[in-house]
C-alpha cells in the first residue's frame, strides 16, 4: 500500500449555516442549521472533503471515527463501514427513540441511520483525498460517468417572509397558490430549473394541490411533484392523487409507512415515490413487495455514502424500481458530492432535488452555478471543489457562539419559539 495514501490526520469542524424560514410538516427551518465539514489529510499531504449533518447526535458518533482512522489507508472505504460499528458505539441517549427524524424527515431515527449518515461524510473525504492523489474525479472511482450534465429540480416551499424579528429575505412570503408560482418564476429565472418540486404539508391539501394546478398553469408540461411528507390519512391521498392525476411527475410520500404507501398505490395510477418508507435497504424487499413505492430518493448522507448510493442503485433496477434523489440543507460539498454519483447512475431518469439555492452561506471557494437547471459534472480530481478556509472559521465561530439552541435542527421546536400558540 502507498503510504501517502495513509490518513495522517482528520479534522472535524461542526458549523451553523443560515437558513431561509421554509416550512414542512414538523415546523419551520430554523435561523441558522448545523452541518459538519469533515477533512481526511493523508501522509502524501492531500486534504480530502466530505460533508454531513451536524447536530450533536451526529457529532458525537464522528469523533471517535475520526480519531481511530488515522494510519489507515483513503482506498479502504469498506473498512470504515466495520469501523464506524467498532468504534461509534450507540447513539446518544434519547435521540433513537421512535421520532422520526426531525432535521431530515426521513423515516424513523435509528442508530444505523446516525452511523451511516456520518460514515458517508468520511467515505466522499477519503474518495475525495484517493482521487485528487491519483489526479482523476470521484466519479472515475465509481466505475466512470454516464453524463455530463446532472439536471435538478427546483424546490419550492410555502414560507415566511422573515424569521421571527429579523427583516425579510430575498425570497418573500409564499403562503399561497400565487406565492408558490412567484417563487418557481424566480427560480427558473435565476437558475433555469425545469421542473419543480413542492413541500407539502403545511397547508390544507386542497390548497396545496391547488398550487400545483396554478405551477401547472404556468408551466404547462413541466414535470411537478408534492411532497407532504406523510401528513395525509391514504383518503386525502387518493382524493389529492384523483384531482391532480396527470399533473404529477410523483406524489411523494402521501401517507406514513410501507401499508399505508402500498394502500394508496393499490388504487391510484399516480406514481408514489419516497424518502421516508425506504430509507434503508433492509425496508426495501417488503415496500417493493407490495408494489408501495415506484420511485425510490437515492440520498448519499444517509444512504451510506456513494458506492452505497450505487448499491441502492443495482437494488432498484433488480426491482424495476425508478430511482430520483433527495435533498436536505447542504453546502456545495455535498453538491459536489451529489452531483458525482448521480452522474455515474444510468437509470437516474427524474431531475434531483436540492436545497442549494436556499443557501446564502458556503464553505467552498467557487460555488457552483445552476445553468438550464444543471450542473456540469467535473472531471477535475476529487470532487473538484476546494474549501475556504477563512468561512469555515466564520461559520465554525457562529456554531461557538450559539448558546446550544441551535447546535440541533429542530423544525417543531423553532415553530414553538416562533408562534407560541
Ligand atoms: O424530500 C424530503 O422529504 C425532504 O426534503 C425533507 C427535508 O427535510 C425538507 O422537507 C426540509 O428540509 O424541510
Ligand atoms: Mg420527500
Amino acid at each position: 500500500m502507498d503510504s501517502a495514501l495513509r490518513i495522517e490526520d482528520v479534522r472535524l469542524t461542526p458549523i451553523l449555516i443560515k437558513d431561509p424560514p421554509l416550512l414542512n410538516t414538523q415546523g419551520v427551518h430554523q435561523p441558522l442549521t448545523p452541518r459538519l465539514v469533515v477533512e481526511v489529510e493523508t501522509r502524501g499531504g492531500i486534504t480530502g472533503l466530505g460533508e454531513t449533518y451536524g447536530d450533536t447526535a451526529y457529532l458525537a458518533l464522528a469523533r471517535p471515527l475520526a480519531a481511530a482512522l488515522p494510519g489507515r489507508s483513503v482506498t479502504d472505504v469498506n473498512g470504515l463501514f466495520r469501523l464506524a460499528a467498532d468504534v461509534c458505539g450507540a447513539a446518544p441517549a434519547g435521540v433513537v427513540d421512535g421520532r422520526v427524524d426531525a432535521g431530515g424527515l426521513r423515516g424513523v431515527r435509528t442508530a444505523e441511520k446516525l452511523r451511516l449518515s456520518v460514515v458517508s461524510a468520511f467515505e466522499t473525504a477519503c474518495l475525495d483525498a484517493l482521487g485528487r492523489s491519483l489526479g482523476v474525479p470521484v466519479h472515475a472511482l465509481l466505475g466512470g460517468r454516464v453524463r455530463e450534465e446532472v439536471e435538478y429540480s427546483a424546490y419550492l416551499f410555502f414560507k415566511w417572509a422573515a424569521h421571527p424579528g429579523a427583516a425579510p429575505d430575498a425570497w418573500g412570503e409564499a403562503l399561497d397558490p400565487a406565492g408558490v408560482v412567484e417563487q418557481a418564476r424566480r427560480f427558473e429565472a435565476a437558475h433555469g430549473f425545469g421542473s419543480f418540486k413542492l413541500k407539502g404539508g403545511v397547508l390544507a391539501p386542497e390548497r396545496e394541490a391547488a398550487a400545483i394546478r396554478a405551477l401547472a398553469g404556468e408551466f404547462p408540461g413541466r414535470p411537478l411533484r408534492l411532497d407532504p411528507n406523510g401528513a395525509w390519512s391514504v383518503a386525502t391521498a387518493l382524493a389529492v392523487a384523483a384531482e391532480l392525476g396527470d399533473l404529477l411527475e410523483y406524489l411523494e410520500d402521501p401517507v406514513t409507512g410501507t401499508p399505508a404507501m402500498a394502500e394508496v398505490a393499490a388504487r391510484t395510477d399516480v406514481p408514489l415515490a419516497t424518502n421516508m418508507c425506504v430509507t434503508t435497504f433492509a425496508e426495501a424487499p417488503e415496500a417493493f413487495a407490495r408494489g408501495a413505492v415506484r420511485i425510490v430518493l437515492c440520498d448519499h448522507h444517509y444512504w451510506g455514502g456513494l458506492h452505497r448510493t450505487r448499491e441502492l442503485a443495482a437494488l432498484c433496477r433488480t426491482y424495476g424500481v425508478g430511482l430520483s434523489m433527495h435533498s436536505n440543507t447542504h453546502l456545495g460539498i455535498s453538491l459536489a458530492a451529489m452531483t458525482q454519483v448521480a452522474a455515474t447512475l444510468p437509470q437516474l431518469a427524474h431531475a434531483c432535488d436540492t436545497h442549494y439555492p436556499w443557501q446564502t452561506d458556503d464553505v467552498v471557494t467557487v460555488p457552483p452555478r445552476f445553468r438550464a437547471g444543471r450542473l456540469a459534472v467535473s472531471d477535475a480530481p476529487g470532487l473538484g471543489v476546494d474549501l475556504d478556509r477563512d468561512r469555515l472559521a466564520d461559520l465554525h465561530r457562529r456554531w461557538l457562539d450559539d448558546d446550544g439552541t441551535l447546535r440541533d435542527r429542530d423544525d417543531a421546536a423553532a415553530l414553538r419559539r416562533a408562534r407560541p400558540e
